[in-house]
């Protein structure tokens, strides 16, 4: 039987590229294109089509920003389908961001330049708005939308006979210090987008501890950071033209920068019949192959060509290097694709895993743990539960559920 893969916010940016990608590992997925556009949902299918004629695809309409829009594409999905192999919770918005020119140049020459470039911390606030639910935009798309879609869509991806998966696209800008269990939809700040990030990251770490031993498993990725609609709202496309010889040098310090949709969907996606086997360490700095010798002392994980690079200070604390973090662990890079092809038993809960560009533009795969608790996760679940009945209510209440 073939596969069934689901991916919201297919018809542009890294889902577009991610849903090329699967298909380019294997042409006999049915591809499921979760989109709020049809026009756009039927561009994006004949595109995929072009490139790959004998592949099956189809779309269904869904806004993730609107639950009525969730609870009947769930319903369509639920009579379509009866199994979901993978779920890929990748639609989502960064509403009228504007950049600290200030900032990020006091950034440019101080000491957190390479952190400040990979997460944008201090650089971005956003303009959210309130819904006609009464949510905020930021969290109920990139939250509470999909939150919504994976219980509704439990029949198809748990108890079956093989593990099912979901995928966050989620992100480096992910910050403990913007979200609060207390305001968790981010109402009073300014920078829902990190804070809906934060989210994300706990759901997948409470939804681990619910649906593992019925057979889900979520992951969450960070595809770093690629031009596509979402950063063009950033800095206009012309600006990221000039700005790209500077953006190419500075690769060489902050591997965050994937730039590519293609690049960024490096560790999108899953599963593979080869299975994960022991991946091959990298160099964060070079992407080359770490020996036997320097990946034995994984604590360390950095190689002598990057020891001498930065004057001995090989720890990860210096400008040059703070990029080079002990909990990373790479794969091949070119080796395509990632999360989706390892055992998702094989993979840690509380960490995520990141698409990241070497100096010299290959990509590759690393590891980071989460900066949570497994108590506040819970926490935050149960919150989201109390907000799906409060929500549901509601609809009942004005008679739209389906
Ligand atoms: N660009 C970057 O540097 C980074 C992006 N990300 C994440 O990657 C994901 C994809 O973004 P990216 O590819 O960059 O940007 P795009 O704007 O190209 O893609 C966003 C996708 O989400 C869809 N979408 C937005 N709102 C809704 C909604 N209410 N209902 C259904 N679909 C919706 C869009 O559909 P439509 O075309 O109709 O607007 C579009 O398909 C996001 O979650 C983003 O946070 C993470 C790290 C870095
Ligand atoms: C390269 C510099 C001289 C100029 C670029 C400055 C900023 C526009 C960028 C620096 C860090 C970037 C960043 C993102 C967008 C563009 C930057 C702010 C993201 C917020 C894009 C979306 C994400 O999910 C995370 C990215 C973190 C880094």
């Amino acid at each position: 039987m073939r596969k069934v893969v689901l991916v919201t916010g297919a018809n542009s940016g890294v889902g577009h590229a991610l849903c090329q990608r699967l298909l380019q590992e294997d042409d006999g997925l049915h591809l499921c294109l979760a989109c709020r556009n049809p026009d756009r949902a039927e561009a994006a299918r004949a595109a995929l089509l072009a490139s790959c004629p004998s592949a099956q695809i189809t779309a269904v309409q869904v806004d993730v920003s609107d639950p009525r829009s969730v609870l009947r594409a769930a319903g369509e999905l639920r009579r379509r389908f009866r199994r979901l192999d993978c779920v890929y919770l990748n639609a989502g918005i960064m509403p009228q961001p504007q950049l600290d020119v200030g900032a990020l140049l006091s950034g440019l020459f101080s000491r957190r330049v390479v952190h400040m470039l990979c997460t944008a911390e201090g650089l971005l606030i956003q303009h959210d708005r309130v819904t006609a639910d009464g949510l905020q935009e930021v969290f109920a798309t990139n939250v509470f939308g999909h939150f919504l879609l994976v219980r509704e869509l439990e029949p198809l991806l748990c108890d079956g006979d093989s593990p099912a998966r979901l995928i966050w696209t989620s992100s480096r800008s992910a910050q403990k210090a913007k979200f609060s269990l207390q305001d968790f939809q981010h109402r009073s700040g300014q920078e829902p987008y990190s804070s809906s990030k934060y989210a994300m990251d706990l759901l997948s770490v409470a939804l681990n501890r619910k649906l593992n031993q019925r057979g889900l498993y979520s992951s969450v990725a960070c595809p770093g950071t690629m031009l596509t609609s979402m950063t063009y709202g950033i800095l206009p496309a012309f600006v990221w033209t000039l700005l790209m010889p500077i953006i190419w040098l500075l690769r060489f310090l902050v591997n965050g920068f994937t730039l590519t949709p293609h690049n960024g969907a490096e560790v999108l996606p899953a599963e593979d019949a080869r299975g994960a086997g022991q991946p091959a360490v990298r160099c964060p700095c070079w992407g080359h192959r770490l020996t036997e010798e320097e990946n034995a002392s994984r604590l360390l994980l950095i190689s002598p060509q990057c020891v001498r690079q930065t004057g001995g200070s090989a720890k990860g604390q210096s400008l040059g290097v703070a990029h080079c973090t002990s909990t990373m662990q790479s794969t091949e890079p070119g080796g395509q694709v990632w999360l989706f092809r390892q055992r998702p038993e094989s993979l840690d809960p509380l960490s995520k895993y990141l698409s990241t560009a070497t100096g010299f533009g290959s990509t590759y795969v690393t590891a980071q743990k989460m900066d949570l608790d497994e108590d506040t996760a819970e926490r935050f679940y149960h919150s989201l539960l109390e907000l799906d009945t409060h929500v549901r209510a509601t609809l009942q209440g004005t008679g739209a559920q389906s």
